[in-house]
């Protein structure tokens, strides 16, 4: 099963590589304007899923934030110790 630092490892590597049909690398491209976005509609969609919908579904969207968020991690070259130091 995928964890934290696996996914970052992973979008690390696409960011390098962009290999194409990649989300990842049209994300980044999009700019962190658009990833802003992305994470604010994303953090809404785990909210309204956590009020009215299964466990599953919040879970869910809860990874699709977490995603989003680790794609403007790249974006903006933070790496998850950075992030680690401030927990
Ligand atoms: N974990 C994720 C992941 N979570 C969320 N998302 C993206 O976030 C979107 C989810 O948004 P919604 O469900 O709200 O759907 P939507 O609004 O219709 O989506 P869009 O129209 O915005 O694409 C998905 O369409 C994906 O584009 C993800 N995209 C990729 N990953 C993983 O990241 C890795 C790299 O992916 P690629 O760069 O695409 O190869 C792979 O392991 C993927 O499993």
């Amino acid at each position: 099963m995928k964890n934290f630092d696996a996914l970052f490892a992973e979008l690390s590597e696409k960011a390098l590589t962009r290999p194409e049909g990649s989300g990842t690398v049209r994300e980044l491209d999009a700019g962190v304007h658009a990833i802003g976005k992305k994470i604010v509609e994303e953090a809404a969609e785990v909210w309204m899923a956590a009020e009215y919908q299964s466990d599953t579904e919040t879970a869910e969207e809860i990874s699709q934030l977490l995603y989003h968020l680790q794609v403007l991690m790249l974006a903006k070259g933070l790496t998850p110790t950075d992030i680690y130091r401030h927990l």
